[in-house]
C-alpha cells in the first residue's frame, strides 16, 4: 500500500482532479468533505450548495465513487465559526478588512483537517490549490507559485506552518486550469464543467454588512465622513459598510472622485481622501509567519510584496522593528493598503513570509 492521503474534496473540479492524480501516483487516497458552515435556513443550504452544502457533498461523493476511493463527510462547523466567521465579524467591527480564506486555510483546512486526518492514520493531506510545496536546501518548506500565473493561490496560503507544509500535497499546482479541466473531462469526472467559486462562501449575495449585522446583533451606527483635517463631509451608514480604497456607494457628491482612506472605530469616523491620498509607500505588519527562512534576524531584505489577493506584487524593503512587527518600504506608492488584509512577501517564485497589515 502507498502512503495514505486525505484529499479535501469541495465537489469542484480542482480537488476532484487532485484526488485522481494522487490515486494515479500510487497513494492510498481518502476523500473528505468538510462541512463548515450552513445557512440560517438549512433548506437554503440544500438549495445553493455553498462550498459544503448538500450539492457539494453529492458531487464529491459521486467523484469519490467514480474513482473507487473511500469518502467521508466531517463536521468542522464549530472550528469554522470560531476561527473564520467570528474573526471576520470582529475585524469589521474594529474597522479592519479581514481575509477569511487565509484564516480558513490555516485553522480549518489545515489545523483541524490535518489533525483529524492524522488520527485516522493519514500521512498527508492534499487540496486542489493552484500552488506547489517546495522544500528548500535549508530544509524549510515554502509555497511556490503554480505553473500558471493566471491562477495563483499562494497568497492565501502564506500562514501555513512548517509542520503543516511538511504534511501537505498540492498536485494541481503543476498544471494550468485548462489542463485540469481537460483532465477532468478525459477522466469522465462528473464535475468537469462546474464553475469556479469566487465569493466568500458563507456570505449570501455578497452582502457583508447584512451578514455582520445578523451575526453581531448590534453594530456601530451612522457616523461622520471626515477629510484628513477632520472636516465633516457627510454621514456614513456605519463603519462595517466600508473598506479602505472603496469608491462606490459613498453617496458623497464632491465634484471629483473620492475614496475611503481610513476607518476610525474609536470615533466612528470614515476618512475620505482623493487621488493620491489613497496611495502610500509604507506599511507595518504584525502576526508574522516566516516560511523560506525562520525570520529576518536583524537584516533588511528586498522582496516582492502582495498586499491583497489580486495585487500583482511590488518591490519593497522589509525590516524588523523592536516590537516584533515588520515595516515594509515600497519603491513606489501602492493603492489602498488596507489594515486587516495580509501582506505576503515573495522571493523569486516562492513565499518568504507574511503578516497582517496593521
Ligand atoms: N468544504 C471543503 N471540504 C474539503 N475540502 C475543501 C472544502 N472547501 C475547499 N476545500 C479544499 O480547498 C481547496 C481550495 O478551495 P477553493 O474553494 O479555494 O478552491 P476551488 O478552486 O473552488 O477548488 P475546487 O475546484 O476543488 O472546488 C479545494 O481544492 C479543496 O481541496
Amino acid at each position: 500500500m502507498g502512503k495514505k492521503v486525505v484529499v479535501g474534496m469541495s465537489g469542484g473540479v480542482d480537488s476532484s482532479v487532485a484526488a485522481c492524480l494522487l490515486k494515479k501516483q500510487g497513494y492510498d487516497v481518502i476523500g473528505v468533505t468538510m462541512q463548515i458552515w450552513q445557512d440560517e435556513d438549512p433548506e437554503e443550504t440544500a438549495e445553493n450548495g455553498g462550498c459544503c452544502g448538500l450539492t457539494a457533498v453529492e458531487d464529491a461523493r459521486k467523484v469519490a465513487w467514480s474513482l473507487g476511493i473511500p469518502y467521508y463527510v466531517m463536521n468542522f462547523r464549530k472550528e469554522f465559526k470560531a476561527a473564520v466567521m467570528d474573526y471576520f465579524v470582529d475585524e469589521y467591527l474594529h474597522g479592519r478588512t479581514p481575509n477569511p480564506c487565509i484564516a480558513c486555510n490555516r485553522y480549518v483546512k489545515w489545523e483541524a483537517l490535518l489533525s483529524r486526518s492524522l488520527e485516522i492514520g493519514a500521512d498527508y493531506i492534499a487540496t486542489g490549490h493552484y500552488a506547489r510545496i517546495l522544500k528548500l536546501p535549508n530544509g524549510r518548506y515554502t509555497v511556490r507559485n503554480s505553473v500558471t500565473a493566471q491562477k495563483d493561490q499562494t497568497y492565501a496560503l502564506y500562514n501555513l506552518t512548517q509542520d503543516q507544509l511538511a504534511r501537505t500535497l498540492m498536485p494541481v499546482g503543476d498544471f494550468t486550469k485548462e489542463e485540469i479541466r481537460q483532465m477532468a473531462e478525459d477522466m469522465g469526472l462528473p464535475v468537469a464543467k462546474k464553475k469556479d467559486s469566487m465569493d466568500i462562501c458563507f456570505i449570501p449575495d455578497n452582502d457583508y454588512a447584512a451578514f455582520i449585522q445578523r451575526s453581531a446583533g448590534e453594530v456601530p451606527g451612522a457616523g461622520n465622513f471626515v477629510d484628513k483635517e477632520g472636516k465633516i463631509l457627510g454621514r456614513h451608514k456605519g463603519i462595517t459598510h466600508y473598506t479602505v480604497g472603496q469608491r462606490k456607494g459613498l453617496n458623497l457628491s464632491m465634484g471629483h472622485p473620492v475614496f475611503v482612506t481610513g476607518i476610525r472605530p474609536e470615533t466612528n469616523e470614515v476618512v475620505i481622501g482623493e487621488g493620491d491620498d489613497v496611495f502610500s509607500d509604507f506599511l507595518v505588519c504584525g502576526g508574522l509567519n516566516w516560511m523560506a527562512e525562520d525570520g529576518l534576524h536583524g537584516e533588511e531584505r528586498r522582496v516582492m510584496a502582495k498586499i491583497r489577493y489580486s495585487h500583482k506584487g511590488a518591490p519593497c524593503l522589509i525590516r524588523e522593528r523592536e516590537d516584533g512587527t515588520v515595516e515594509c518600504q515600497f519603491e513606489t506608492p501602492q493603492r489602498a493598503i488596507t489594515p486587516g488584509q495580509a501582506v505576503v512577501f515573495y522571493e523569486n517564485d516562492h513565499i518568504f513570509g507574511g503578516g497582517t497589515i496593521l
